[in-house]
């Protein structure tokens, strides 16, 4: 039998510091009994990678939280891509790859590098602010929601929808309790939003809707797929932008290294991706009796993956904990990998470039003016508050 631990991965005091817990679960073995939810825990590089990248074993379709769908409702309908399996995730996921894609972003770079620009010179006219309202949610919430096709007057709920929705991947505790009373108010706006008439011709969503147009996929399945943007595409990029920032400020070396050469921009936002890992866990369920090194994983059960762990395995990195612009970070899990892997990565790294580009250009150092305050969530490693103190060019 595996090594079994009492250990709560989502208590509120390891949420705020985890790597302690990590680095138990991974040295316990390479799978780890939860005895509190009765799951399986893979913090190892090697068996989150196997994990992932196995779909047929270890499936989406029950759920990727705690929650096994197969035996109670979810809080929404599911996922038509996250919590969906072949044959069913295929088409959506399809729709999302043309969309999304490196080709279909070149159109918006110019335009997130001017606003990335506008909003770094607001910004600096201050020696120090708050990194996060500032820069991390400020730029996002500006470009994302325009490319979605958004009005601009209504969009500042979606921070506290997404947060809501990665809860509640956890078990029901307090987090997850302390959203429950805004889940009904946000859940109208954002499904009001994926509406056809409310997205702006030429925008993510508009064209998720022709493609049902042109019968990829159904008009049934359009809104469902546009709330996949809306649930996955904000306070994702809002707390990667809040990770970067926060390893540049506190590595003054690396941040040199990126103001000499702004083309270090998009490998600092992968290593910033792999050392805090934005998204830190994810849940799978086994669809047979399944062994994973030597444990027999029961069908039906779930499976806990700790990103995050993985993304700091010292089995697979050099200097693990290390900041480093010179790694080679490609084998990171911090999008997943395989068949699930994110489908919004390059919408990311374009706005991370865009941000970065533009502070590079401007600030000669950055470096923390005060505490940092961390913001907890059930899935999420994230920052409430960030002073910087900057020195211009
Ligand atoms: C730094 C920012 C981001 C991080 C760290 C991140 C992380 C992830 C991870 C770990 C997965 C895999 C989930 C799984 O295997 O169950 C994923 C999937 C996904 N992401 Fe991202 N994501 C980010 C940004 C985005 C953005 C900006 C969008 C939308 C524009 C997006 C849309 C999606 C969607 C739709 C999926 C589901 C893909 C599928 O199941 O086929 N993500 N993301
Ligand atoms: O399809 C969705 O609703 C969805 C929600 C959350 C994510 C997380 C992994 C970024 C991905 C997709």
């Amino acid at each position: 039998a595996p090594p079994s631990l009492d250990a709560d991965p989502f208590d509120e005091e390891v949420l705020r510091d985890p790597l302690a817990l990590q680095a138990e679960l991974r040295d316990a073995g390479p799978v780890v009994h939860l005895r509190r939810y009765d799951v399986y825990g893979l913090a190892r590089h090697e068996q989150v990678h196997a994990a992932l990248t196995d779909w047929q074993s270890f499936q989406s379709g029950a759920g990727v939280g705690l929650a096994n769908f197969r035996e109670e409702k979810p809080w929404r309908p599911p996922s038509l891509l996250l919590e969906a399996d072949p044959p069913r995730h295929d088409a959506p996921r399809a729709v999302l790859t043309k969309i999304l894609g490196p080709r279909a972003l070149r159109r918006l770079r110019e335009s997130w590098h001017a606003e990335a620009e506008a909003l770094v010179d607001e910004v600096l006219t201050d020696r120090e602010f708050d990194a996060v309202p500032a820069l991390a949610q400020a730029f996002p919430l500006r470009v994302f929601p325009d490319a979605v096709g958004l009005p601009r007057d209504d969009r500042e709920h979606l921070l506290a929808y997404g947060d809501h929705a990665f809860n509640a991947f956890g078990p029901p505790n307090g987090l997850v309790a302390r959203g429950a009373p805004r889940v009904a108010e946000l859940s109208g706006r954002v499904n009001a939003q994926c509406a056809r008439d409310k997205l702006a011709d030429g925008g993510f969503g508009a064209r998720i809707w022709a493609a049902a147009d042109h019968g990829d996929i159904t008009h049934e399945q359009a809104p469902l797929v546009v709330r996949s943007l809306l649930t996955a595409g904000v306070d994702t990029t809002v707390h990667a932008l809040a990770a970067i920032l926060y390893a540049l400020a506190t590595h003054p070396g690396q941040w040199r290294r990126l103001r000499d050469d702004p083309g270090l921009a998009r490998v600092a936002f992968d290593e910033a991706v792999r050392w805090e890992s934005p998204v830190q866990t994810f849940f799978r369920t086994a669809t047979t009796d399944c062994d994973i090194a030597g444990t027999t994983i029961p069908e039906g059960r779930k499976i806990l993956m700790f990103l995050g762990a993985a993304n700091r395995d010292p089995r697979r990195w050099d200097s693990p904990d290390a900041f480093d612009l010179s790694r080679d970070t490609s084998a990171h899990v911090g999008f997943g990998m395989g068949l699930h892997q994110c489908v919004g990565q390059h919408v990311a790294r374009l706005e991370a470039e865009a941000l970065l580009t533009a502070l590079a250009r401007r600030v000669r150092r950055i470096e923390p003016a005060g505490t940092p305050v961390r913001h907890l969530n059930n899935t999420l490693r994230a920052w409430a508050s960030m002073p910087v103190r900057i020195h211009p060019e």
